[in-house]
C-alpha cells in the first residue's frame, strides 16, 4: 500500500464552547476522490479550513505526506500542493478568466518561469475545464455554472498534489454536474488526490472511492460508498434525511 497523502490525527476545533470538529482521524490514501459527508453544521467546512492552512486547530495535527504542516500558514501549504476550493467562489470579479487562472498559477507549487509558459499553463487549464471560450470575459460575467468551473481552474492552475474541494457542485444544473464529475475522475486518475465534501449523495457516491462521515463534529463511518450506503448510523443521522429532500441534503 503507497503511503498517505493526507493524514488528520486527533484534529479539533473550538469555536467558544462549541466543539465544531473534535478529535477527528482521516487517512486519506494516495490517487483517490476521499469524500467527507455529514449534515449541514457537522463541522466538514472547519476540517477542511484546518487542512487547508487558513484555520488553526485547537488540537491536533496534519501531516501531509509524512510532514508535519500543522503550523504552517495556507499560502505555504498551497507550494507544497495543498490547494482547496470554496463553497462560496471567490474570483477576483474584475480580472478576466484568464487573468484568475494566471494569478492562481503565480501562488502554485510550479509558477510560471515566462509569460509565454504562463499563457500555456492558463490555456491548458481552460481547455480542460472548458472555460477556454470564456477566458478574456470578466470573472463577473460568468453564470453559477462556469463560476464553479472557474473556481476548479484556479486551483488547478497551483498544480496540486492534493486537492480539497468544497460543494463544487453546489447550484449545477446535472449536466453540469455529471461534468464535473468527470473532471474530478480525470484529476485523480492525472495523479492528483482529492477529498470532497458535497452533499449531493448521487455525486459522491458516484465518484468517491472512500468517504468519512461527521456528525457534530466528530467521525461517525468512513468506507467504501456501498458501505456508507448501508451503515444505519450513517442512514440515521444523514442520508434518511438527504433521501427525504431529493438526495440533496442543502447547502
Ligand atoms: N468562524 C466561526 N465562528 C463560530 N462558529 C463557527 C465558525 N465556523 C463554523 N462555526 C460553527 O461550527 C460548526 C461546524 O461548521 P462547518 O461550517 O464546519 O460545518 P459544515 O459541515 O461544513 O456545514 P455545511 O454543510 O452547512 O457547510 C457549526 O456549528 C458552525 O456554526
Amino acid at each position: 500500500m503507497t503511503a498517505p497523502v493526507l493524514e488528520v490525527r486527533g484534529l479539533t476545533r473550538y469555536f467558544g464552547g462549541l466543539a465544531a470538529v473534535k478529535d477527528v482521524d482521516l487517512v486519506v490514501p494516495e490517487g483517490t476522490i476521499f469524500g467527507l459527508i455529514g449534515p449541514n453544521g457537522a463541522g466538514k467546512t472547519t476540517t477542511f479550513s484546518m487542512i487547508a492552512g487558513s484555520l488553526a486547530p485547537s488540537a491536533g495535527r496534519v501531516i501531509y505526506r509524512g510532514r508535519d504542516v500543522t503550523r504552517l500558514k495556507a499560502f505555504q501549504r498551497v507550494r507544497l500542493g495543498i490547494t482547496r476550493t470554496h463553497q462560496i467562489v471567490r474570483p477576483f470579479r474584475s480580472l478576466t478568466v484568464a487573468e484568475n487562472v494566471e494569478l492562481a498559477a503565480r501562488y502554485g507549487r510550479r509558477p510560471p518561469r515566462s509569460a509565454a509558459e504562463a499563457r500555456e499553463r492558463v490555456l491548458e487549464v481552460l481547455e480542460f475545464v472548458g472555460l477556454a471560450p470564456q477566458a478574456e470575459s470578466p470573472a463577473a460575467v460568468l453564470p453559477v455554472g462556469q463560476q464553479k468551473l472557474l473556481e476548479l481552474a484556479r486551483a488547478l492552475a497551483t498544480a496540486p498534489d492534493l486537492l480539497l474541494c468544497d460543494e463544487i457542485c453546489g447550484g449545477l444544473t446535472d449536466a453540469e454536474t455529471r461534468q464535473v464529475m468527470g473532471l474530478l475522475r480525470k484529476i485523480r486518475d492525472a495523479g492528483t488526490t482529492i477529498v470532497y465534501i458535497e452533499h449531493d449523495m448521487r455525486a459522491v457516491m458516484s465518484v468517491c472511492d472512500r468517504i468519512a462521515v461527521l456528525n457534530f463534529g466528530q467521525k461517525l463511518a468512513e468506507g467504501t460508498p456501498d458501505e456508507i450506503r448501508r451503515n444505519p448510523a450513517v442512514v440515521e443521522a444523514y442520508l434518511g434525511r438527504a433521501a427525504e429532500v431529493g438526495a440533496r441534503g442543502g447547502t
